[in-house]
């Protein structure tokens, strides 16, 4: 069987190194966590209370889902699950992490980038309409299949947990603009839905 990439997703605090790292430990995989891949730029820019932008990000995307399809080419038969804790906030960053290239038609160009394409915008064709809400899936010759966890919930809660966790880079300042850049994935009519506010083996359920 080929490895599968999971991705756990959410805004900063919301549990995704935690969940990560216990998933990766019962599922006898591998974890990654993708702060760990951020330049010492992107770094030195949170730690001082500046969001990322796009151009921040899609590089250290790049470089997670190559490191993920690295980790899968070294997997032995029966280590089979990578996990990866990556905030994933934006469609378009998923589709990086799917391993979808500017050039596939999955791809949706992100709002604020300046990167330059051989196709123009419109010949591009993005699922993410009005009429097509659902993410797409990698392209069949894809061998890596790529899952998301999302950990979601209030902010009360989520600001709660920052503030109470010391020596972080992400200080608790940067929650609101984290939640403004959130893009939620759709969810399709049988996914299961588990808050924030549940333990850690309520969530694994
Ligand atoms: N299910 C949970 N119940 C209670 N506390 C939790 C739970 N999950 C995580 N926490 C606590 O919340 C804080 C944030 O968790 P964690 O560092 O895993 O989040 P994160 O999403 O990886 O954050 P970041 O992306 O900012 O690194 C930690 O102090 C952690 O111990
Ligand atoms: O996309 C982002 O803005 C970043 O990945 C952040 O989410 C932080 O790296 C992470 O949450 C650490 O606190």
């Amino acid at each position: 069987m080929s490895p599968a990439l999971l991705i756990v997703m959410g805004v900063s605090g919301c549990g995704k190194s935690t969940m990560g790292i216990a998933l990766a430990k019962a599922l006898g995989g591998s974890f990654q966590d993708a702060d760990d891949l951020h330049p010492k730029s992107n770094v030195d820019k949170m730690s001082a209370g500046h969001p990322l932008t796009d151009a921040d990000r899609i590089p250290w995307l790049t470089l997670v889902r190559y490191t993920a399809e690295q980790l899968s080419s070294t997997k032995t038969e029966g280590d089979n699950i990578i996990v990866i804790a990556c905030s994933a906030l934006k469609r378009s960053y998923r589709s990086i992490l799917r391993g979808l290239s500017p050039e596939s038609p999955g791809y949706l160009l992100p709002s604020e980038q300046s990167h330059s394409f051989s196709k123009s915008k419109s010949e591009l064709r993005s699922p993410y309409t009005e009429e097509s809400r659902e993410e797409p899936s990698p392209s069949s010759d894809n061998r890596l299949k790529t899952y998301f966890l999302f950990i979601d919930g209030p902010r009360e809660l989520l600001l709660r947990r920052m503030v109470a966790r010391k020596g972080h880079f992400m200080k608790e300042t940067m929650l609101d603009s984290q939640l403004t850049t959130l893009e939620r994935p759709v969810l399709s009519p049988d996914s299961n839905e588990e808050g924030v506010d549940a333990s850690l083996v309520e969530m694994m359920l």
